[in-house]
């Protein structure tokens, strides 16, 4: 049932009917009784006893197609050709193209853009590289990279699986940064692999955003990759997540009246996204953090392998609180989820303390439902689009990697992201702020602009822009 359509959403029937046997009221009667809304008809083929259709319906619930199908099995004369749903008609032959700046007309032309005279330009970059920067793509491109190890919340589904989701990331960059980014899945999860691949490819673009790197793997990918590129690498689960969540908890803190230093904050999945977050909250006068893994609280008197986690457990929970998750919730003002789907319960949530605030970020399933928690909450915020308060990284990656590029940043340091930070949160104005929105919409204008403007000043003030952009 994993690919089916979910409730409330639109599928597309292609059927055939042998008009001789059948009608089609048959088939639209036998939809409407196993729960489809038929919204619309496409007529396919057509001959003297044969038709094709395509049938938009709306199904109320997840297995109304399952029904459809086998009432259309039982009716002679109607075949069941293909069921699609909008998400998978949207994916087919996959969601970017690549598109030329000017068309080649003539041979003129060609010879501009392709030998002889292309040969000019070549020699120009042989002899001062840094015109890579102004002559080719790399000005403007991103390689979004992912090795398929942690793709959203649905673990290690390869490079394959992987790549709807990277191409998503360079629609995102491209519609609302105007960056050309491209997805780039790769068939290894060995670190120097992935090292050895990025550097290799790294001539080519002027920014590399890490992807769906499972921890702890991601952490000496990144590090490594910073000491030895001169453009920005930037691991979005750890980086960008951190920057929006930490600008959603700037104003839900606001608007509970509280402070960020006494906050009792548990952060639930310490891997590449909770270490982050935790990094930046700390960084941001946090001081009462608890983080929580599968095999429950990290505590400083026990030796971890994992060399984060050991770094992890020495600068959190300071008060020693021992236990899972339960424990750690106990009179907790924050919950920030970046682990798995439906692990927060209700009785959790009822143990924190008045007017808590839950964060889960979890994708593309929550740690619990807004509709779940609602009634217990000051505010509730989680990473998808169909809720209010996303916090999801779309919020910044766009625009700070714009930023990167538009001054040449070599890096992307810890000033650009608490600008980016300081930005998202400051969209929202004091009299807009609501339970309902602690966080910018990704569609918001302002967003993109406002994080741009402060990334270009914290790198400038910081020494790693390489030029100053035209405003
Ligand atoms: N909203 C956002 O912008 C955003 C950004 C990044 C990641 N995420 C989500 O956060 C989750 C983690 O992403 P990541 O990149 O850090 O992955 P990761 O694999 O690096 O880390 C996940 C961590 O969660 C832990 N975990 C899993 N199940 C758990 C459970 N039942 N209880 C406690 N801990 C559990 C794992 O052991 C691991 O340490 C994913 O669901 C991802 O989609 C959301
Ligand atoms: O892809 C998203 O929606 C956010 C984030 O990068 C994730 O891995 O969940
Ligand atoms: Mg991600």
């Amino acid at each position: 049932m994993r690919n089916q359509p979910l409730d409330g959403k639109t599928i597309i029937l292609r059927i055939e009917l042998d008009t001789k046997q059948t009608f089609f009221g048959t088939a639209a009667t036998a939809i409407e009784n196993a729960g489809g809304d038929i919204i619309a008809i496409d007529v396919i083929q057509t001959s003297r006893d044969r038709t094709v259709r395509d049938l938009t319906v709306k199904v109320r619930e997840a297995d109304t197609p399952g029904r459809i199908a086998k009432a259309f099995e039982k009716l002679p004369g109607i075949r069941l050709i293909n069921v699609s749903d909008r998400t998978f008609l949207l994916h087919l032959g996959g969601k970017i193209t690549i598109q030329p700046k000017t068309p080649i007309q003539n041979r003129d032309d060609l010879s501009r853009v392709y030998t002889p005279e292309v040969a000019r330009v070549c020699n120009a970059i042989h002899e001062d590289p840094s015109k890579a920067f102004t002559l080719t793509i790399k000005r403007n491109c991103v390689a979004v990279v992912s090795d398929g190890s942690a793709v959203l919340g649905l673990g290690n589904i390869g490079p394959f699986a992987a790549m709807p989701v990277m191409e998503g990331k360079a629609m995102l960059f491209k519609q609302f940064a105007d960056v050309d980014a491209f997805p780039i899945c790769l068939d290894t999860q060995d670190t120097e692999g992935i090292i050895a691949t990025v550097k290799a490819i790294a001539p080519g673009f002027g920014g590399i955003n890490l992807e769906d790197i499972s921890s702890p793997r991601c952490f000496e990918i990144e590090q490594r990759l910073r000491e030895e590129l001169d453009i920005p690498v930037f691991h979005d689960d750890q980086h960008g997540t951190a920057v929006v969540l930490y600008a959603a908890l700037l104003n839900a803190l606001k608007l509970t009246d509280r402070k960020i230093e006494d906050a009792r904050i548990v952060v639930c999945g310490i891997g590449a996204a909770g270490t982050a977050c935790t990094k930046m909250l700390l960084a941001g006068g946090a001081r009462h953090v608890i983080g929580v893994d599968r095999e429950g609280i990290l505590t400083r008197d026990h030796h971890y392998p994992n060399g984060m986690w050991q770094w992890y457990a020495e600068h959190t929970n300071e008060d020693r609180v021992y236990g899972g998750l339960a424990e750690a919730l106990q009179n907790a003002d924050v919950f920030i989820g970046l682990s798995a789907g439906g692990i927060l319960k209700r009785e959790h949530i009822s143990t924190m303390a008045d007017q808590p605030i839950v964060f889960a970020m979890a994708n593309p399933e929550p740690e619990i439902r807004p509709e779940e928690a609602e009634d217990l909450v000051a505010v509730i915020a989680t990473g998808r689009s169909d809720y209010p308060n996303q916090i999801n990284n779309v919020l910044c990656f766009p625009g700070i990697f714009r930023g990167a590029l538009d001054c040449r940043a070599s890096v992307i340091n810890e000033e650009m992201k608490l600008a980016a930070a300081e930005a998202i949160a400051s969209v929202i104005s004091t009299d807009e702020l609501g339970p309902l929105y602690i966080v910018p919409s990704v569609f918001n204008q302002r967003v993109v602009e406002e994080v741009r403007r402060r990334v270009v000043q914290a790198a400038t003030a910081s020494g790693v822009a390489r030029r100053q952009p035209r405003e």
